[in-house]
């Protein structure tokens, strides 16, 4: 509910895996909810409504008619909450839409990976509240209006008094809201889980299967390692997100697979059929946000004044890879290649 006793308005700006998912528990919860997005999108709801799912057995359905879809900003000049959810290319566009649509009291989330899509939003919205947050589980677009959360996790907001009017409906949601004073180090260590998009991008394989081997999660310790060193050289604090702390992750990733299957049972406890954003993106044909993921290393260290050639060979990689190079790599030659650096 808003102050005057309403139902809070929602904008999902980017009604793609992360917006529809987000936006249609909101609207269960009672939100009103309009989604921004493609008409292909707008098309498949239009046809199916929502249905929203979680690992935990929530099933939830809100039909074409209980939630709003729009291709344009317009509709997002009447909302309370603006929630951003489009890929790190196209934050730039939604911040100049966003400008021209909303007033100085709506609040803005960016429920994006990486570090800079809040400043990002912020340069483009200098008169509203803009916030950063972090979603730390994935969603499976199954097709038919279906989106499923496949792996655990809470979501995190950075600490702002504007978090209070819309903390209560994201619980009613089912989508509790953890408010943290440090946020840079949630984006860093959210970052260091992210350095797995580039390998599970390039495995072709789904997360699960992709993490069950391990010479690719060796590939993905060999970029935490190199990360960790640079944010160690630059006293960078990295939050705790998982029962590990960060700098032991590598650690954990390089065990054997039978022993992974014990110790590593939380990071296998994921949907069979849960890929990472960044393989959804290869597959798509579209630009991948790698640049904003482990090109985010490859700067820290240029900055540093050293190399990060793990996390650039990963770039480049992925870069081949969006261009129609290969993204079937098998763990040990991809691994050989990651060491030959
Ligand atoms: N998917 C996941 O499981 C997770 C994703 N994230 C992060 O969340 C963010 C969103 O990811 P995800 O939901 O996967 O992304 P998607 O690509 O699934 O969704 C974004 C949607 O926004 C649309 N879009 C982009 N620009 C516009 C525009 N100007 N107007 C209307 N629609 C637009 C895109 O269309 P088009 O493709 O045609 O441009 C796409 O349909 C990313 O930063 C990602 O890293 C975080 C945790 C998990
Ligand atoms: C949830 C996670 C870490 C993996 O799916 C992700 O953030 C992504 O796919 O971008």
């Amino acid at each position: 509910m808003s102050g005057d006793g309403r139902p809070l308005r929602i904008s999902v700006f980017g009604a793609g895996s992360i917006g529809c998912y987000l936006g249609g528990r909101l609207a269960a919860a009672g939100a009103e909810v309009t989604l921004i997005g493609r008409e292909r999108v707008g098309a498949e709801i239009r046809e199916h409504g929502l249905r929203l799912t979680d690992l935990h057995g929530a099933d939830i359905r809100v039909g074409a008619s209980g939630i709003g879809f729009a291709t344009g900003p317009a509709s997002a000049a009447t909302a309370d909450l603006v929630v951003v959810s489009v890929k790190s290319a196209g934050t730039p566009d939604a911040g100049a839409a966003l400008a021209s649509a909303i007033g100085s009291d709506t609040v803005v989330v960016s429920a994006q990976n990486g570090l800079g899509n809040a400043d990002t939003l912020r340069a483009a919205l200098p008169e509203q509240v803009v916030l950063a947050a972090m979603v730390p589980f994935n969603v499976v677009h199954r097709g038919g209006g279906h989106f499923h959360q496949g792996s655990e996790g809470d979501l995190e907001i950075e600490q702002h008094p504007a978090v209070r009017a819309f903390e209560r409906v994201f619980d009613d949601a089912g989508l509790p809201l953890h408010a943290r004073a440090d946020f840079r180090s949630v984006q860093w260590a959210k970052l260091l889980l992210n350095l797995n998009n580039a390998v599970n991008a390039l495995s072709g394989l789904p997360l699960r299967e992709e993490l069950s081997q391990r010479s690719f999660r060796r590939a993905v310790a060999l970029a935490q390692r190199e990360a960790l060193a640079l944010l160690t050289a630059r006293g960078i604090a990295v939050a705790k997100l998982t029962p590990l702390p960060p700098q032991w992750i590598p650690r954990l990733l390089t065990v054997p697979d039978a022993v992974f299957r014990v110790v590593g049972s939380r990071m296998l406890a994921i949907d069979p059929h849960a890929r990472s954003s960044m393989w959804d993106d290869l597959e798509a044909g579209r630009r991948t946000e790698v640049d904003w993921i482990s090109g985010e290393i490859v700067r820290l260290a240029a900055a540093s004044g050293r190399a990060a050639p793990v996390n650039a060979r990963l770039v480049e990689l992925v870069r081949e890879a969006e261009a129609g190079g290969n993204r079937h790599w098998s763990g040990d030659t991809l691994l050989a290649d990651l060491r030959s650096q």
